[in-house]
């Protein structure tokens, strides 16, 4: 069974970053519930859920994706670009560890944010122009080069992250909304999708994709093209920049 971790939202999620959007009011007791709702869709798919331990005092927690990027037997350790999100690196790390992964870290003067990081096969895109800098592009290179990636730093200006902007389907076609998309030539195979959220997918298998309840067209776009949406409500999160890749960190291995 594929394992997913998770981390349980902060009680102070409302005070969360926003930075290519206005802010309006999180709903915590809401948040809550399609948090939890999230993970009973990963569970209803066949995926076990380990937690990385809460931290209530970083209000972006709850976005674990960020902490880090697992390829191989090797989880890298982000140093986020964010001073405020520093601090939940350390116990996602030791999460990590525990279930076998060896720790590599982003060190100083590296920023880098789990959320920029597209891993399709042995391809690994790597957003450039906000969270992550070249430092931390250079790092995480460094570390998966030895076990076969090919690394390729792509722009991101227009959305926070770069999975914010693409991901990609089982086949390996990249997904984005154009309007959001830096550069979808920097892509082997783009296909475009009809709105902002149809462009975070995560595998939940080779058919069934988790997506966001905001993208009922590209839902039925995928549908047509085979695949099985598995939607879930993440309004309060999308109100602080998150999609459904950032709330969990898929270990595949
Ligand atoms: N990977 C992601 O898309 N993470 C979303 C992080 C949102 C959070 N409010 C932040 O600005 O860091």
């Amino acid at each position: 069974m594929p394992t997913a971790l998770i981390r349980r939202p902060s009680p102070r999620l409302a005070e969360g970053l926003v930075t290519h959007i206005e802010r309006t009011p999180v709903d915590l007791a809401l948040a809550l519930d399609q948090w939890q709702r999230y993970v009973d869709a990963l569970h209803g798919t066949g995926w076990n859920t380990v937690e990385v331990p809460a931290i209530d005092e970083c209000p972006d927690s709850v976005f674990v994706e960020d902490t880090m990027v697992v390829y191989g037997d090797v989880a890298v350790i982000a140093r986020a670009g964010a001073d405020e999100r520093r601090a939940e690196a350390a116990a996602a790390a030791e999460t990590v560890a525990a279930q076998g992964y060896r720790i590599v870290r982003i060190d100083e003067p590296g920023t880098l944010d789990g959320g920029d990081v597209l891993k399709i096969g042995p391809t690994i895109y790597v957003g450039q122009g906000g969270r992550t800098n070249a430092a931390g592009f250079q790092q995480l290179r460094d570390a998966f080069a030895p076990l076969g990636a090919e690394v390729r730093a792509v722009p991101v200006r227009k959305v926070l992250h770069l999975k914010s902007a693409v991901t990609a389907l089982p086949d390996g076609t990249v997904v984005g909304y154009e309007p959001l998309v830096d550069d979808p030539a920097a892509f082997d195979a783009f296909r475009p999708v009809p709105e902002e959220a149809g462009a975070h997918v995560v595998l939940l298998d080779d058919d069934q994709l988790l997506m966001a309840a905001s993208a009922p067209k590209s839902a039925q776009l995928f549908e047509g093209l085979g695949y099985r949406p598995v939607v879930v409500d993440i309004s309060e999160f999308e109100k602080l920049e998150g999609c459904v890749t950032c709330l969990s960190v898929r270990l595949r291995r």
